[in-house]
């Protein structure tokens, strides 16, 4: 019955107050389901991703200014030439996406190596959400554009 499943497996057995069934929550991500679990409960909800990003920002960008820069006045075509050329850089693998990040992000996440922590969708700008959904977990995306500027996607969860 209910009361086998392991207390360790994170699941809160519970009953509907509409029709006295059972039913079961995630403790860890507040989801719930009437199947019986047959396993540990699911640490991340399944509809959320994690990413982390390295923004390049340019002249046209929402707010043209961040913690490495103040007035930031290059062109949108040259913020794209020097995000691609930190692509190749971490393709070949001659830096981590973590390094760059930290060290040439135009967004407030460099000091997370670029992580964004958990995100669902409805948080993000859309170009920016349909890329990072778009990914496989370890996928670095091409250049994405956004109000904010020009980056690249790396999918950590
Ligand atoms: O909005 C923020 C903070 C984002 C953030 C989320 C979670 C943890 C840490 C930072 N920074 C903007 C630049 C920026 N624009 C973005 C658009 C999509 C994703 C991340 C972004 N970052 C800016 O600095 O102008």
């Amino acid at each position: 019955m209910a009361d086998d499943i392991p207390s360790d497996w994170g699941w809160d057995v519970r009953t509907s107050r509409s029709t006295g069934q059972t039913y079961y929550l995630n403790k860890y991500t507040n989801e719930s389901q009437w199947e019986k679990p047959n396993g540990p409960a699911e640490r991340q909800a399944q509809d959320q991703v994690q990413c982390s990003h390295l923004l390049v920002k340019h002249r046209d960008s929402r707010r043209p200014s961040s913690w490495r820069e103040e007035k930031i006045t290059k062109s949108k075509e040259e913020a794209m030439d020097e995000l691609l050329e930190f692509r190749k850089t971490i393709v070949a693998k001659e830096k981590t996406f973590d390094e760059l990040a930290s060290e040439f992000s135009d967004c407030s996440s460099a000091k997370r190596g670029g992580d964004l922590g958990l995100f669902g969708r409805g948080q993000m700008q859309k170009p920016f959400e349909d890329a990072a959904f778009a990914l496989k977990v370890g996928e670095l995306s091409e250049p994405v554009s956004t109000d904010s500027g020009v980056h690249i996607i790396l999918r950590t969860k």
